[in-house]
């Protein structure tokens, strides 16, 4: 009992959520009455384990987890209330860890801090430069405190710090201030004073914004830096002498307003880095602090909304550390009677000051799926990183560990840790970093993310490469830990991997190629346990096209047989093509079947199924699969040659059925293809004058098409159409519902409408029967009446041709004109509109050198039809010699197509 109730609190405590430990719901979880619970918490505060917050109700805190996780020490078990234990905490902290950062990005700065002001025997001087509000002055004090902790100063050394500026314009009271004066020294100096500099005596003397100082006191700081000895103003004769650690500051480039000389002397520079350089993990720790303190002065608990602390964690505050603080302040000014139910402050988007509203642009943008408002509190859980990542493992095995238990199912356990991974890597990703800060490390991913991504077929987007770099970021940082707890864990860490790759082979594949590259190339060790949070992690990478419409499995019994031929062939094929499932030698078909549907569903849209198997009955596994709009090949008694042939099938594009022939010709295979795949509804675009125009002809259906239409619309090659009929492999995938064209293919069973109808002729009802079955009534109309919108014919010369269109069709009317009267009779008018958009895209082709060169029986076309060809020559002259463009015999071709179909052409009977 005492077990469970300790994880329960543990758990809560791990994750800050310590109000949920009161003996009530602890006695509803564990289902004991709240009375015993009562006694059993109250041992083990009595045993040190617990703390008890003596708030309404109290709740109780895991002691270790505290400890550890604020890196102190506890002797109290009893505290009146959660500040006042934080308080403790917080009071704890000595000189340095004071700095947020100290541990990041401050760590080698504070190093750099503590050997100048312990160099024997009395340190040496420093300089810290770094833009304004970056914490100057704070380091300064702390620097004091370390020292003073070290016992290198004397007992009554003091910080005197001095801002220079402050007497920008009166130097001399500054140095008079530094170094003291003797009576008369100037007017108003009535009697001897002692300076700032012999304050400090056996103390720190920090002078800040050191720019300001004028050449001349410079020298006399020098002189002092010197020998530790100076002269008071006014008297030139006494030399007076005091022991002090200097600190400097400046936000100027030392070497521009320092001269050359003091500069020598001082032996530190320290450069303090900007608010935009520390990281998010610090801005967050720093907006946390500044929150608390106010939430401590104000006595009232903070909220604040995720957009307003989007744009804290995002804005760059020209006054750095200091310009934050101030918003942070002015935010609660602001808010101080926004209070929500619960009583606590809220800060919203416009408490912020008016000068960072103004400025929200669009790199203020963050990636959270966080809830409106984030307790203050809460904010904690986005800090620690590094041992959030040991916390994430300790969820992820706790989930596995009830599924070996089986408290809950594989199923479950799966879906349970997938959330636990994606929630982690969500929270890493608060907050965009932006382009610039790329740095090596983060190209380094990028790369090896890219060269996985291209043999996986996988898309990898800019949050992917982030989140991985996040997750990497904090597992170099906490390795050690990483590593100690994998070793107390080593056991249930390997058979949890063992059971990943069973379930997520190619995930599982991904994770150990990018392990290896980032051994290889950043020189990094990744432990089996950041395996398996990466095979979570990879489970929601968007697979691209091609691996979406054909997938294939490897089937096997035996411990690892299918996935050692799939890697194999994988290896082989140098692009990742076969999954592998492994099963058990002596399993039943049943589990055989439940691992196949279970892999069907992971398998999103797939169009069609390579199933490969080792053994057993065909029709039994047909039969036992649930298929739902997909096409699945089953073949058996596969061997890693067979494997290997289909893979190169699959990479070839070959027809599924076309592939199994190959294989079961040469070995003792048999196959069953399952076709299942209901056929997409398309419309066809097609064009006599080439695939440029049914490429634009289909932008235009698009756009016509209504939003929630099942149809889309495909172009296809007009020769190809004309020649293979419905022999195309095209209508194996697709259900053709009509071809749209410049000219009719003339293919029985297939419907024909001519662009020329949707332009001109109110034909559109011809439309109804097509599409009638594939659309509701009301998407129908829509359709038709975006068509008549958007068929107009200057709207389709605007689309289909790049040459001026109002110019184009000028010339192409005339030579029209001039070829009726050659032919001594008029063209319908279908036959004028098609005629205009088909030479309009010829003249087109000519211009751009994208001509068409075959008609069929060309030679044939030329003998019989000489006549036709010299009336075309004649009437296009004047358009040839404008566009200077020939017009080849294939394109009169089709010219002679159009004027052959035509109706009047037809009656009057000619022959040309
Ligand atoms: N690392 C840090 N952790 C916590 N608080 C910090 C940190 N750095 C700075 N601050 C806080 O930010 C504020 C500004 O810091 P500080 O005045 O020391 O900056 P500065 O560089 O001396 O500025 P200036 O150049 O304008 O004098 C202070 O309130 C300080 O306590």
């Amino acid at each position: 009992m005492n077990e469970e109730i300790l994880t329960i609190i543990k758990e809560n405590s791990q994750s800050h959520k310590y109000e949920n430990n009161t003996a009530t719901n602890i006695s509803e979880l564990v289902h004991v009455s709240r009375n015993e619970v009562a006694t059993i918490l109250k041992t083990l505060v009595a045993r040190h384990v617990l703390m008890k917050i003596e708030e309404r109700p109290a709740y109780y805190i895991d002691k270790q987890v505290f400890e550890n996780e604020y890196n102190m020490k506890i002797e109290q078990d009893v505290f009146k209330s959660l500040d006042l234990l934080l308080n403790q905490s917080r009071q704890s902290v000595r000189d340095f860890d004071k700095l947020i950062g100290h541990d990041g990005s401050l760590s080698d700065l504070i190093n750099q801090c503590k050997a100048t002001i312990a160099y024997p025997p009395d340190g040496l001087p420093m300089m810290l430069y770094g833009p304004t509000g970056t914490g100057k002055s704070f380091i300064a004090k702390l620097a004091y405190e370390y020292a003073k902790n070290q016992n290198l100063l004397e007992a009554q050394g003091k910080f005197i710090a001095v801002n220079c500026s402050e007497y920008a314009n009166n130097p001399e009271l500054l140095t008079a201030n530094l170094f003291g004066y003797v009576k008369g020294a100037f007017t108003g100096a009535e009697k001897d004073k002692a300076g700032l500099i012999e304050l400090a005596n056996g103390g720190v003397l920090f002078l800040d914004e050191v720019h300001n100082l004028k050449a001349e006191c410079q020298e006399k700081l020098f002189q002092f830096m010197d020998q530790s000895i100076y002269h008071r103003v006014g008297d030139n004769e006494t030399w007076y002498t005091s022991k002090v650690r200097l600190i400097l500051a400046t936000t100027e480039n030392p070497e521009k307003v320092l001269l050359k000389t003091l500069q020598r002397r001082i032996p530190m520079t320290i450069t303090v880095p900007s608010l935009q350089q520390r990281g998010m993990q610090e801005k967050v720790q720093l907006i946390y602090s500044m929150f608390k303190e106010e939430e401590e002065r104000l006595h009232k608990k903070i909220s604040i909304s995720t957009k307003a602390y989007n744009i804290l964690l995002s804005h760059e505050f020209p006054g750095n550390i200091g310009g934050l603080k101030s918003c942070v302040q002015s935010c609660c000014i602001n808010s101080l009677f926004q209070e929500n139910d619960e009583g606590d402050m809220l800060i919203q988007l416009k408490s912020l000051p008016n000068s960072i509203l103004n400025d929200i642009t669009e790199k203020s943008a963050v990636y959270t799926s966080a809830s409106e408002y984030i307790k203050i509190d809460d904010l904690q859980n986005f800090i620690h990183k590094e041992k959030n990542i040991i916390r994430l493992n300790e969820e992820l095995m706790k989930h596995y560990k009830e599924c070996v238990q089986r408290i809950i199912n594989e199923e479950q356990c799966i879906e349970r840790c997938r959330d636990t991974v994606w929630k982690y890597f969500d929270s890493t990703l608060i907050y965009k970093e932006q382009e610039q800060q790329k740095d090596f490390y983060q190209n380094g991913i990028q790369h090896i993310l890219d060269l996985v991504a291209g043999q996986y077929k996988f898309e990898v987007t800019n949050n992917d490469i982030l989140s991985v770099c996040s997750y990497l970021n904090a597992y170099t940082k906490d390795y050690h830990s990483f590593r100690n707890w994998s070793v107390k864990n080593n056991e249930v860490v390997e058979t949890f991997y063992s059971f990943m790759k069973q379930h997520y082979h190619r995930e599982y594949s991904i994770s150990e190629e990018i392990g290896k590259y980032l051994s290889s190339y950043l020189d990094m060790d990744v432990l089996p346990m950041a395996m398996i949070t990466f095979i979570f992690y990879f489970q929601s990478l968007k697979k691209d096209d091609t691996y979406q419409k054909r997938a294939g499995v490897i089937l096997a019994h035996g411990f690892s047989t299918a996935s050692s031929i799939a890697d194999a062939v994988n290896k082989f094929l140098g692009k990742y093509v076969f999954d592998a499932i492994d099963m058990p030698v002596n399993v039943d078909m049943n589990s055989v079947l439940q691992q196949l549907n279970s892999y069907m569903k992971k398998l999103g849209k797939t169009e069609e199924l390579f199933l490969l198997v080792d053994m057993g009955s065909l029709e039994e596994i047909y039969k036992g699969l649930h298929l739902d709009n997909v096409n699945v090949g089953i073949i058996n008694n596969i061997s890693t040659k067979t494997a290997l042939e289909i893979g190169n099938g699959i990479l070839q594009n070959r027809a599924m059925e076309d592939i199994f022939k190959d294989v079961v010709a040469y070995s003792s295979t048999s196959y069953h293809i399952e076709r299942n795949r209901q056929k997409e509804k398309v419309i066809l675009c097609s064009c006599a004058s080439g695939v440029g125009t049914a490429e634009k002809l289909k932008q235009i259906m698009e756009d016509s098409l209504p939003l929630q239409s099942e149809i889309s619309v495909r172009v296809y090659d007009y020769n190809e159409l004309v020649e293979k009929g419905m022999n195309s492999t095209l209508f194996d995938d697709y259900h053709v519902l009509c071809v749209i064209g410049t000219l009719n293919p003339n293919i029985e069973q297939m419907n024909f409408v001519p662009i020329e109808d949707l332009i001109i002729n109110d034909c559109l009802g011809e439309l109804d029967n097509y599409l009638e079955d594939s659309m509701t009534i009301e998407q129908l109309q829509d359709f038709k009446k975006n068509i008549l919108k958007n068929f107009s014919l200057s709207n389709i010369m605007n689309s289909l041709t790049i040459l001026n269109p109002n110019k184009l069709l000028e010339h192409v009317a005339d030579a029209i004109d001039r070829l009726q009267i050659a032919l001594d009779f008029n063209f319908s008018n279908n036959t004028c509109f098609g005629l205009y958009v088909h030479i309009s895209c010829l003249i087109e082709r000519q211009v751009m050198q994208k001509e068409i060169e075959i008609y069929p029986d060309m030679n044939i076309f030329e003998k019989e039809h000489a006549l036709f060809i010299s009336y075309i020559k004649e009437s296009f002259k004047d358009v040839e010699n404008f566009y200077r463009v020939t017009i080849p015999i294939a394109e009169i071709g089709y010219i002679y197509d159009y004027v052959r179909n035509d109706k009047n052409f037809i009656e009057r009977g000619f022959c040309i």
